[in-house]
């Protein structure tokens, strides 16, 4: 039998009034893939992640995950449902430690108690590097570690499709380097992952494919070094150079 693949777009519209985040958008990633996303400013990324996260309700079309229609589920039915998503702006309880941030999440997003909730949460944060600041409270955290927070606190609730929003941004260049090392190796493990990204040169390094957004529409869609040189996609960008791309 043939395995479903993990996600699928099938015809999916969504406009805000004259704004057309999704224009009949079709795509299907591969259990276990890792699929970069890049697109010019306001092309739809973030809302194609609310689609499928379940935060906005597209106007036509599907969502599949494992050859499941998700498409009118809730985003907690989702999460429970294996898809796990970051946020550009992160908001963990800042109040709460490391450790409890992410224990909130394995709770009230993979439905575990007790043990199995604190073995989720510690083993989250032994994956994204965060272990040593377990007791640390989330509101003393430096970008990086609110980064990696913010995936620890995604990869708590157990996903298997994890979606990262520009998870990168604002980061030095070793900080990116380590980002991408924790990203590799979730991937390595075998996580399904859709990763939206402006330094488009830590995608190049972790994942094998990628699309461009524009218009509410894949533009691209291949290797990142076919789709980055591709000629529409490099107009996309003025000046024909996209950032992070010449490092
Ligand atoms: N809830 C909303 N109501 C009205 N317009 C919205 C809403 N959400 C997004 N938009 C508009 O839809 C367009 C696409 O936004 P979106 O955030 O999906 O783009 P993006 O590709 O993620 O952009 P960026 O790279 O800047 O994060 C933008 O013009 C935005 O202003």
């Amino acid at each position: 039998m043939m395995t479903a693949p993990l996600l699928r777009l099938e015809s999916l519209s969504k406009s805000f009034g004259q704004v057309t985040v999704a224009r009949d958008l079709a795509l299907s990633l591969g259990q276990g893939e890792a699929l970069g996303i890049v697109g010019p400013n306001g092309a739809g990324k973030s809302s194609l992640f609310a689609m499928i996260s379940g935060d906005l309700r597209p106007d036509a079309g599907t969502v599949w995950l494992d050859g499941r229609d998700v498409t009118g589920a809730p985003p907690h039915a989702r999460t429970r449902a294996g898809i796990g998503r970051t946020y550009q702006v992160p908001r963990p309880f800042s109040h709460l430690t490391v450790f409890e941030n992410v224990l909130v999440c394995a709770h009230q997003g993979a439905g575990l108690h007790g043990k199995q909730a604190w073995s989720q949460a510690m083993d989250v944060l032994e994956r994204t590097g965060l272990a040593d600041l377990a007791n640390t409270a989330a509101g003393r955290l430096t970008l990086l570690q609110r980064k990696r927070l913010e995936v620890a606190r995604a990869l708590g609730t157990g996903p298997r499709l994890l979606l990262l929003d520009e998870v990168a941004g604002g980061l030095t260049e070793p900080e990116v380097a380590e980002l991408v090392e924790v990203i590799r190796r979730l991937h390595a493990d075998g996580l399904g992952i859709v990763w939206i990204e402006h330094v488009v040169h830590a995608l190049v390094k972790t994942v094998a494919r990628m699309i461009c957004l524009a218009g509410g529409d894949v533009v691209a869609d291949g290797e990142p070094v076919a789709v980055l040189a591709d000629a529409k996609v490099r107009e996309l960008y003025l000046g024909g150079v996209m950032e992070g791309e010449e490092s």
